[in-house]
């Protein structure tokens, strides 16, 4: 059997940022190149980032995309990598004469010898989720199968593989040894083992092994878990990549002599898949003498990987905005303290900067528990007192109940962007998604910020990963971030004396239950009823919900790790009359 040397380059491309992603590509074909690899394959949309939304309709920037794909292989070639072929995604547009001519494509490319020597574009678009695909691009319809040191590698683009037929139905028809899938496949909770399945199945159906090369990193509510695949046909997991972190894999694959009589170029294959054949050359190579090991990195438990998706997305939210610091109001609760030790987490705690603003109502707890956290991260923090501000308010106005309770929320939400606007740091919000769904937040208050880290885990997730992160720092020998009082104390928004959550919600773990079935799983309230939950309850919570749109979509960005979070993936309309029970 010919022996193929891959590099699998599972890196970080920054939307928009055309020259840095050419730039990276470069530095980590480099890097490739020093282990004599046969084969450099990069991410989907690598040139350009991903997702990159309504960008696709922006002439200049998919010329600048071509551009950039052009002048990526002459310095590949100048650089002296000119004789390795690199599997790169840009955004592309349909050929002049061809149907869908001009027309925006997400496309991907192989460089060699200083030119681009074939390219191809999706076949499989996804629109449903947080994916909108057909809104910018039309489909691709070629089934490209390179011929490389004698093993046919047949190509493929995320979701080209995540739909019955079409390219891996094609690849096997083609008869291919490989089949190469280039992706930009965002993280949600276990998506990593529905993936896993996936790879093992499509590999199975194509009849050849399967490279499944991901990004890292995030991209606003996106987060890039990385996590590439290599599987069998026969479902052998054969190298696996880290988690939320960029990395080379390079392996050496023996693979099936392509087949000299295989089918010819422009066979018309599965879904009008037009077969497209590159023969880039190269005599069979024999597995080298000492092959290399493929990586097969540990996966993380559950609420390591949730808690390293809210890092990732605030890391890259914060860097690739341009800012350096962030700002958060220290209330001595769980939510804030959270979004503190994330923080600290994602950008240093040297990055972080916390506050506390007392009123009236606030606890001598609350107060302690928050400098307690500042001493036990390291994070810079200071305190001003509301008190003052509230009462020139209430001396000029006549507010009372809800309005004066709500004031003090809105004036720690003044102060924190004053505050920021002075000194150069993001705010976060720290609001968790059971809050978000029921409207448990006051608008222009607490809800300000440039990022929520938490928008899309539920409180009773908020507990888990705090005590999970706790227990992470003990292991190591280190501080634990949470003061135990923060996690153990009934949680209170102290807006009024003694206010508890629990006096205008739902127990959290009731209330979670619900939402999970409403929210994530759009079950109807009878449904929900029928499976036991308590029907006022259930009526009240769908009530909430339904009444919250308008908070929510005002609300700012925050990792998806949930199978539906508020933004991309659940589009309610605000102005909406329809209620059920
Ligand atoms: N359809 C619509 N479109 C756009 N805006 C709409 C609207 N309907 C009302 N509004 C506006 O929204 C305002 C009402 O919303 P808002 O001012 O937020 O106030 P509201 O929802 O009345 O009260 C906030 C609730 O959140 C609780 N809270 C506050 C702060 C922190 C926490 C916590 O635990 O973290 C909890 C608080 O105890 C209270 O139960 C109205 O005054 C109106 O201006
Ligand atoms: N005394 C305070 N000092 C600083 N920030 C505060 C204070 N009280 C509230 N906040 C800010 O407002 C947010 C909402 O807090 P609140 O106490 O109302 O409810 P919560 O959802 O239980 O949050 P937490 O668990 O962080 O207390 C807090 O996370 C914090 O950022
Ligand atoms: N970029 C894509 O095509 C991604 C779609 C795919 N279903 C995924 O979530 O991984």
């Amino acid at each position: 059997m010919p022996n193929l040397r891959l590099a699998l380059c599972q890196i970080d491309p920054w939307v928009g940022d055309l020259a840095r992603n050419s730039e990276e590509v470069l530095r980590w074909s480099k890097r490739a190149a020093e282990s004599g690899v046969d084969l450099i394959a990069f991410p989907e949309m690598v040139l350009t980032g991903y997702p990159v939304e309504d960008l696709a309709f922006r002439g200049s920037f998919v010329e600048g995309s071509r551009a950039a794909l052009v002048d990526l292989a002459a310095k590949l070639q100048a650089e002296g990598l000119g004789d390795v072929p690199v599997v790169v995604g840009y955004l592309g547009r349909g050929e002049p004469g061809s149907r869908y001519a001009g027309r925006p494509q997400n496309c991907a490319a192989v460089l060699r010898g200083g030119e681009v020597v074939t390219r191809f574009a999706k076949h499989f678009l996804p629109n449903y989720g947080v994916f909108d695909e057909y809104r910018y691009f039309v489909p691709g319809d070629q089934l490209t199968v390179l011929r490389l040191h004698g093993v046919d590698v047949a190509l493929a683009i995320c979701e080209d593989i995540w739909q019955e037929g079409g390219r891996v139905a094609a690849t096997g028809q083609a008869g291919a040894g490989l089949l190469l899938s280039l992706n930009g496949s965002p993280y949600e909770r276990d998506k990593d083992d529905v993936r896993l399945e996936l790879v093992r199945r499509r590999a199975a159906e194509a009849g050849c092994p399967l490279v499944y090369l991901n990004m890292v990193g995030a991209q606003d509510e996106l987060v890039f878990d990385g996590e590439t695949l290599i599987v069998t046909e026969d479902g052998e997991l054969l190298a696996r990549g880290p988690q939320f972190a960029e990395a080379l894999l390079v392996v050496d694959l023996d693979l099936p002599a392509a087949n000299e009589d295989g089918l010819p170029d422009g066979t018309v294959l599965a879904d009008g898949l037009k077969l497209t054949r590159v023969d880039l050359g190269g005599a069979p190579k024999e597995r080298p003498a000492q092959p290399i090991e493929p990586q097969v990195s540990e996966r993380l438990d559950d609420e390591a990987e949730v808690y390293a998706a809210l890092v990732e997305g605030t890391r890259a939210y914060v860097r690739k905005n341009g800012a350096r610091s962030v700002l958060i109001g220290l209330s001595g609760g769980i939510d804030s303290a959270l979004v503190a030790a994330i923080a600290v987490d994602a950008i240093g705690a040297e990055n972080v900067y916390g506050v506390s603003m007392p009123s009236r109502y606030s606890s001598q707890h609350s107060r302690d528990d928050a400098a307690e956290l500042a001493r036990r991260t390291g994070l810079h923090f200071r305190t001003v007192s509301i008190a003052p501000m509230f009462d020139a308010y209430m001396g000029a106005t006549e507010l009372t109940g809800l309005a004066e309770e709500n004031l003090q929320s809105r004036l720690r939400g003044t102060l924190l962007m004053a505050i920021s606007n002075q000194e150069g740091q993001l705010v976060l919000a720290p609001g968790n998604k059971s809050e978000l769904a029921v409207g448990y937040s006051t608008l222009y208050g607490d809800s300000v910020g440039a990022y929520g880290p938490i928008k899309d885990v539920y409180k009773s997730l908020v507990f888990k990963l705090a005590r999970w992160r706790n227990a992470a720092a003990e292991a190591r020998g280190e501080v634990p971030p949470i003061p135990e009082n923060t996690i153990s104390k009934p949680p209170s928004a102290e807006l009024r004396p003694d206010q508890k959550d629990t006096d205008s919600l739902p127990d959290y773990d009731l209330l979670d239950a619900v939402l999970t079935r409403y929210v994530e799983g759009d079950e109807g309230r009878d449904a929900i009823v029928a499976a036991g939950f308590p029907a006022e309850v259930v009526d009240r919570v769908v009530r909430l919900v339904d009444t919250a749109e308008y908070k929510r979509r005002q609300y700012p960005p925050g990792p998806k790790v949930s199978p539906k979070n508020f933004g991309r993936d659940r589009r309610l309309p605000i102005t909406n009359r329809w209620r059920q029970g």
